[in-house]
């Protein structure tokens, strides 16, 4: 993958579909552990979802729609579809990735609430053959327009407070000051505030260097890559890119000391590999390492980040060479692992 395609109108990921009853529970459910989702436009220039997993791919129009972004860190995201009652659980998706693809459909979907709705009698009267065109990356108009739509709901479509309208007001033990603040509380729930969305920005793009780029375009590639330069080069700053762009699931992103694990939000390289100060015989090692739990991380681990390399002693790194082959039971370096140090 070069990184041209890195930040676009396409993830993969893990979906599941799910159609909703009424209530929104779920009646039916389908999982896609590697689907690949695109933003695009059908003919009729309505905003569309296409996810498809090597069978036949499923269109989803997107009219009303919900975006759920509390875990987008994590590579997780969802999009309820309103009037099709079908909710589109994302996981497993690089999280720069995600985040770029979730702002681009909220920009695009915001921007076309201005468009006329083409009915399903007009469609069938236009007789037009189907098509999906890819969404054009986000431009400054689309924002703009978005921003503008964003305001217009803002002071037309006014809600109640959220949560207050059916809370009690406190008990007062008959104070009159209490009584008169409780008062003034009752009239300020039943005033009604506009809902305020906040401001869309542009997506944002990578903003690397020509060298940051190159090892980006690397590890994507999905070869072994060592990096390094001097003080204040960007190394931490690309690190994070590195990691915001790999298979949440699959990457471990691990450090030789807690306080740098801590700052690449990762654990310690002794706390992935499980086999203790690596000081016991390889046996002992591997038999650590096929403890549940630790296993699981073995076999799991696809991409391996290991920061501040220069401080893990070469003996143990063997050790771990070895018993990552062992475990995996693949002859390659690393049992086919990825190493990112
Ligand atoms: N591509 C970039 N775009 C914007 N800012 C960047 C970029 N690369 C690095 N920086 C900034 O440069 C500063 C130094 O970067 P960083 O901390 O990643 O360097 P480092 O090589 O890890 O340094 P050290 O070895 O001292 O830990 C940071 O403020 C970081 O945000």
């Amino acid at each position: 993958m070069n990184l041209a395609d890195h930040l676009s109108a396409e993830i993969q990921s893990s979906i599941t579909i799910e159609y909703l009853n009424g209530s929104g529970q779920a009646l039916n459910r389908k999982v896609m552990r590697n689907a690949l989702t695109s933003l695009g436009r059908n003919e009729f220039r309505e905003l569309v979802l296409k996810v498809r997993d090597g069978k036949l791919p499923q269109n989803f129009i997107l009219k009303q729609i919900q975006l759920f972004t509390r875990f987008i860190r994590d590579g997780k995201s969802s999009i309820v579809l309103q009037p099709d009652n079908v909710q589109l659980l994302i996981s497993n998706c690089p999280s720069d990735k995600l985040k770029h693809f979730m702002k681009t459909l909220m920009i695009k979907h915001e921007a076309g609430k201005n468009g006329k709705p083409v009915n399903d009698r007009m469609k069938l009267l236009a007789g037009l053959p189907r098509t999906f065109e890819t969404i054009s990356p986000v431009q400054r108009k689309d924002v703009e327009q978005a921003n503008e739509m964003r305001a217009k709901a803002n002071t037309e479509t006014p809600v109640k407070r959220k949560g207050l309208s059916n809370r009690e007001p406190n008990k007062t033990n008959g104070c009159p000051q209490k009584r008169i603040k409780n008062l003034l509380f009752m009239c300020q729930i039943s005033e009604l505030r506009p809902s305020k969305k906040p401001t869309l920005s542009m997506p944002r793009q990578l903003n690397l260097s020509t060298e940051q780029s190159l090892v980006l375009s690397t590890v994507l590639s999905g070869k072994n890559v060592f990096f390094t330069g001097s003080a204040g080069t960007g190394k931490s700053f690309l690190l994070k890119r590195i990691i915001g762009a790999l298979p949440p699931k699959s990457t471990y992103a691990t450090a030789s000391t807690g306080v740098a694990a801590c700052h690449i939000g990762g654990t310690t390289l002794h706390a992935f590999a499980g086999i203790g100060s690596g000081k016991a015989s390889l046996e002992q090692c591997i038999e650590l390492a096929n403890r549940p739990g630790v296993r699981q991380h073995w076999m799991s681990c696809r991409h391996l980040i290991i920061d501040e390399i220069s401080m893990v002693e070469s003996e143990f790194f063997d050790k771990l060479e070895a018993v990552a082959r062992s475990v995996r039971r693949r002859d390659e370096p690393f049992g086919g692992i990825q190493l990112i140090v």
